[in-house]
């Protein structure tokens, strides 16, 4: 969903940067540690429990040798006893490092293994996805959840939960222990809370907010650069550099301000956070002060109480940490979840088949199609195909003739009809089964980064190189092949750039021919290309189609001419149907077409 006039590159649903606590969400979410919870999760508590308890011992113990070994009133035995707490004091801080230590360690594999999992399985998914699906979202929007959305759970599973846990263990602790030492002081300190709280908080996502505006400016500027450079070369040639610029500039520009108003805030708020937990300290020496006078607390004891109130602080900021880092997750989990929970429209049947091997008679009868609901891009298309036929579709741009090839693979069902392949209707069969028996060449071949190899053994993976080999001198593409640098073996980046459009296309023939499909599908390059070229492409063809019912969306007269039936179409309907030589006497709509486009050829 694009967003507001003027503001390209930005998609509404992906700005939602925080959303309300939702216990559902978060139990699905959590969900996810379950398989690593039971190996790891007892280690862990241990390491907590072990960090907490010797970390709130240390004060005690300080209070310990101050009053029974540094007070002026004790005797000269003393210097023993402060040395063997010393001692305790080093030990306690050892262990603490080893217990914080394996915590970290543990917490960062289920942490790891989580995001593993939720990455793969949103990957696994989105593989499946009808059509449609990609139709309705740019593809922009659906790298950010594999990346940013998956990515902003990190923190929360690696650190977060845990770090929740040992915040409230110790608080409970802290809470206990300052009522034990002297219960009026405790409650004075631990009354002020609430509004240290509220205060701090309220600051806090103040700060927040700001940082989170610098977070979606940045990704703003992210996506217009991958935009920009995907498309660099329409700019180019349309000149378009400056106003690319102009508009790129806006963005750093406003990424910049907010930025500084960030940090601003940050630098301003900051202190201030600290200031309020120093209004804590300040009731307990006061009224620490008060009761020692009366005799009621030892200074030492007042010192253990500094120490705790200090460690009060810290969980207590920590834990409005983490409530926004909920926020944010619940934002990031519920766009994951909705890509997750997307069905596949096109799914197998439960009760599917699986297809037999093709023989390739193939039956559309009264098929109507609307991408959109009221638009109707095929309008009761009837079709009897015989195995082994070519058959070219003809017509005007926009009248439905990738919508019928489309439909032939079931990538998007029909509104209503049937096409049945070998008396098999293709919503009744399991839809690998259907698929894997039909190959498709595609106008723009797509290369995937790799070799020349493994782009045609993408066709067939178990192929051998020899296999590999045979199809290529068959279509035509050895020769070429060879003379590249490193030959088969040759690295063409993604999208194979270094390759011509004529070279691409022999390329996606020979991967065609190695799926050796008993159904093929060709949506013909409308590119020129020169006469040799143009030759081999055509005897490649003549190859790749012996034996296989073919639809081809033509565009080349020689294709067009040697096809056992032609049927044009014209605004989602068949006009007319038959070979060259009858459509040609009948002088009607492909007489007119044919014209048109080869008058000046
Ligand atoms: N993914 C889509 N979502 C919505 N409408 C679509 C989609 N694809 C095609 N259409 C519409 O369906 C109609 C038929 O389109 P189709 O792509 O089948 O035409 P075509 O004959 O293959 O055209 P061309 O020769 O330009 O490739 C057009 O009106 C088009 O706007």
């Amino acid at each position: 969903m694009p967003g507001k006039t003027g503001e390209r590159f930005v998609y509404q649903d992906d700005e939602i940067i925080e959303k309300p606590f939702n216990w559902a969400q978060l139990t699905r979410l959590f969900a996810y540690m379950k398989p690593y919870a039971k190996q790891m999760l007892p280690l862990v508590i241990l390491m907590m429990i072990l960090g907490t308890v010797t970390k709130l011992t240390v004060p005690f113990l300080t209070s310990m040798a101050i009053d029974k070994a540094i007070a002026p009133e004790v005797g000269p035995t003393s210097i023993n006893m402060l040395y063997t707490i010393t001692a305790i004091v080093l030990v306690l801080y050892i262990i603490q490092w080893l217990a914080s230590t394996y915590r970290i360690k543990f917490t960062n594999i289920i942490g790891q293994r989580v995001i593993y999992d939720l990455r793969s399985d949103l990957f696994k998914h989105i593989q499946k996805l009808s059509f449609n699906f990609f139709d309705k979202r740019p593809a922009g929007s659906v790298l950010v959840r594999v990346t940013n959305d998956v990515n902003s759970l990190q923190e929360l599973f690696t650190s977060g939960v845990v770090n929740l846990m040992i915040d409230c263990v110790q608080l409970v602790g802290i809470v206990v222990i300052l009522l034990a030492i002297n219960w009026k002081l405790g409650l004075a300190v631990i009354l002020t809370v609430p509004i240290m709280f509220i205060i701090s908080t309220k600051l806090r996502v103040r700060i927040r907010r700001a940082w989170q505006d610098v977070r979606m400016k940045n990704s703003r500027i992210n996506s217009h650069l991958n935009e920009s450079i995907q498309g660099i070369r329409v700019t180019q040639a349309y000149t378009q550099e400056q106003e690319n610029i102009r508009f790129f500039d806006k963005m750093n520009f406003e990424s910049k301000k907010s930025w500084d108003r960030a940090s601003m805030l940050n630098q301003g708020f900051g202190p201030l956070i600290e200031i309020t937990g120093g209004f804590g300290t300040l009731i307990l020496f006061w009224f620490g002060a008060y009761l020692i006078q009366e005799g009621q607390l030892t200074i030492g004891l007042l010192v253990a109480f500094s120490s705790y109130v200090g460690n009060f602080w810290e969980p207590i900021n920590r834990l409005g940490q983490m409530y926004n880092q909920l926020l944010v997750a619940m934002a990031s989990s519920e766009r994951i979840f909705e890509f997750i929970d997307e069905k596949p429209n096109i799914d197998d049947k439960p009760n599917a088949v699986p297809m037999p091997k093709i023989k390739g008679d193939i039956k559309l009868q009264d098929v109507v199609f609307e991408y959109e609901k009221g638009r109707q891009a095929l309008k009761g298309i009837n079709m009897d195909v015989i195995a082994g036929q070519t058959i070219a579709l003809v017509g005007h741009t926009g009248s439905g003739k990738s919508t019928i090839i489309n439909l032939l693979s079931r990538f998007y069902d029909i509104s209503s009809g049937n096409i049945t392949i070998d008396g098999y209707d293709i919503r009744d069969v399991q839809l690998e089964t259907l698929r894997s028996q039909i190959g498709i060449v595609l106008q723009d071949t797509f290369i995937f980064s790799g070799t020349i190899r493994d782009n045609i053994r993408f066709g067939r993976l178990d192929a051998t190189d020899e296999e590999i080999e045979a199809v290529s001198r068959a279509v035509n593409a050895h020769e070429f092949i060879e003379k590249l640098p490193g030959g088969y073996d040759t690295e063409v980046e993604e999208r194979g750039n270094m390759l011509s459009m004529g070279q691409r296309q022999l390329l996606s023939f020979a991967r065609a021919l190695l799926a050796d499909p008993r159904i093929l599908i060709l949506d013909e390059a409308t590119a020129s290309i020169d006469t040799e070229t143009e030759l081999k492409i055509q005897e490649a063809l003549k190859v790749l189609l012996k034996g296989r019912t073919s639809f081809i969306v033509a565009h080349r007269l020689s294709t067009i001419r040697h096809a056992d039936k032609i049927i044009v179409l014209d605004h989602g309907e068949i006009k007319e149907e038959g070979n060259h030589a009858e459509l040609m006497q009948h002088q009607g709509t492909y007489y007119g077409l044919i014209e048109a486009q080869f008058r000046f050829v």
